[in-house]
């Protein structure tokens, strides 16, 4: 068996490529790298929010699904649309790194808890509701593009400091960068963040399927996804919607924390569902009537004529 896998070629990207190709390595199974460009790679100059189109990474990967030039696509979790088409799907997701955001600095002695101004480069709608919400003497600027360029603008002295990922981070090696790291119970990571997706299309051979999920599918981690995206998918947020969520698995009992924040970071609305494995789904979903009933509407439709 040979595996097509098609990918972005930003480092991150091609780590998450490389990291599933030595995932199916491990059991035998050979793989090639397909380099695809995506309009999300193109346009740089602009925030993700304000070009808004859904899929603006993931669209031509999935035409070459379609195609069958590529048998998966792998991308972040965390930037997956929250419904595929119904000829398309996930058919694994990895093992879930570390989930939280870190602040990235130079500088050593720049700290969110200190009290003292400085400036923050982000570009997410999430993250920059969330500095407002909690840490008001702290200002954003809009800052895209992958983590090379944030790094070259930080040195640029654009701003003083990064939030991220710490999955990101860690996989490209800049964990010495690392000044603090943030809180879930705070900083909600956004749906999916930390682990790595294989999509495909329905035409995948079952033996393909099969075989792929086995060597790269981690339960727990895909059991959380499913309850976090199942929150999302009724919210009906993309990536640029300031909303977070995160389910983690103890004992017999899966638990799903999410919510919404306005963009002037003034009203967050957050709260906790528990249930078994088998109801993830369910959990999502009244999670999201929960938080749409108590003015999370309200909020989604504000932040929609803003963007
Ligand atoms: N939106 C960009 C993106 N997509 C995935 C990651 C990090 C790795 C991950 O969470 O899987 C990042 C960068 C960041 O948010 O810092």
């Amino acid at each position: 068996m040979h595996i097509k896998i098609g990918t972005r070629s930003s480092r991150l990207a091609l780590w998450q490529a490389e990291y599933i190709q030595e995932l199916l390595g491990n059991g035998g199974v050979s793989s090639e790298l397909v380099l695809i460009e995506t309009k999300g790679d193109k346009i740089q100059d602009r925030s993700i929010a304000k070009i808004g189109s859904k899929g603006i990474f993931t669209q031509e990967l999935e035409d070459q699904l379609r195609a069958g030039t590529i048998d998966i696509a792998v991308h972040s979790a965390k930037d997956l649309q929250s419904s595929l088409p119904a000829d398309l799907g996930i058919i694994a997701f990895t093992e879930r790194e570390q989930v939280n955001d870190v602040l990235v600095s130079r500088n050593k002695t720049v700290s969110l808890t200190s009290g003292q101004p400085f400036v923050i480069g982000t570009s997410s709608t999430r993250r920059v509701a969330m500095l407002k919400h909690f840490c008001p003497h702290v200002t954003t600027v809009d800052m895209r593009g992958n983590l090379q360029t944030r790094l070259r603008k930080l040195d640029e002295a654009q701003c003083d400091a990064l939030l991220l990922a710490y999955a990101g981070v860690h996989r490209m090696q800049y964990d010495d960068l690392i000044v603090e790291y943030l809180p879930v119970q705070e900083f909600t990571p956004a749906v999916g963040q930390g682990s790595v997706a294989i999509e495909a299309a329905m035409s995948l051979t079952n033996e393909k399927l099969q075989t792929i999920r086995q060597l790269t599918n981690h339960e727990a981690t895909e059991t959380c996804l499913k309850a976090e995206r199942a929150f999302l998918r009724r919210l009906e947020g993309g990536c640029s919607i300031p909303v977070f969520g995160l389910a983690t698995w103890a004992g017999a009992e899966i638990s799903l924390t999410g919510g919404i924040i306005n963009l002037d970071g003034n009203q967050m609305l957050r709260e906790t569902f528990t249930g078994t494995p088998a109801e993830a789904e369910q959990l999502g979903y009244q999670l999201a009537e929960s938080i749409l009933a108590q003015g999370g509407d309200e909020i989604l439709q504000t932040i929609r004529e803003k963007l």
